[in-house]
């Protein structure tokens, strides 16, 4: 699997597992990421799973066990992510973390509320896993938009999360049209050089 030709964008709504299950119910086979900014994750693997999450993805630096969660969510049939806050260096990301899990979040804002502005010193955080894991899930997230997806995309992101930037457009499905088409534009340029 190559990550050139996956790109997901990922509109950003806060909710818990009785609304996941409704949106599920909802919505059959839909991709519910969730990203899960809670203190001791390992509580809420069975709940976002009986909800109908897909990919459960939790904060590196809420855990001291993350290899035992990222089994634990594969066992309820998830997809795991691992996310790093903006103090935490991309090393805090060992191999075997990230060989085992399925995407990497790099957070481009503190984690707690939307709107908030982008953090351009989280970017190279991107590149840094990008050139150690080409295969792997990079989703960026927090004050990311049209002004801003450009350095994420260049740096190898390809899950955009965007919240302000989509619902307080208004014209949503253009802001993301263009969000995509940044990825893809940017995705199409690493391949030709690799
Ligand atoms: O929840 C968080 C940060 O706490 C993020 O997921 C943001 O909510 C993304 O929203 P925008 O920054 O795109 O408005």
């Amino acid at each position: 699997m190559s990550w050139m030709g996956i790109s997901h964008f990922v509109p950003n709504i806060t909710m818990g597992a009785p609304i996941l299950s409704c949106v599920s119910k909802g919505v059959p086979g839909i991709f519910m990421d969730c990203h899960m900014m809670v203190a001791h994750p390992e509580r809420w693997v069975n709940d976002i799973a009986d909800a109908g999450g897909s990919l459960y993805c939790f904060h590196l630096e809420a855990t001291s066990e993350p290899l035992l969660l990222i089994d634990a969510i594969h066992e309820r049939n998830m997809k795991a992510g691992v996310a790093i806050s903006p103090d935490t260096p991309s090393t805090a990301i060992t191999d075997e973390v990230a060989d085992a899990a399925d995407m990497l979040l790099v957070m481009t804002v503190y984690p707690g509320r939307g709107g908030q502005r982008f953090l351009d010193r989280c970017v190279p955080k991107v590149s840094e896993l990008r050139a150690r894991f080409p295969h792997k899930d990079i989703e960026v997230d927090g004050g990311v938009g049209p002004k801003t997806i450009g350095p994420c995309a260049d740096a190898g992101s390809n899950v955009i999360v965007a919240g302000t930037a989509i619902f307080g457009a208004e014209k949503p499905e253009e802001v993301i049209a263009l969000l995509k088409s940044t990825v893809e534009t940017a995705q199409a340029k690493a391949a030709g050089r690799s």
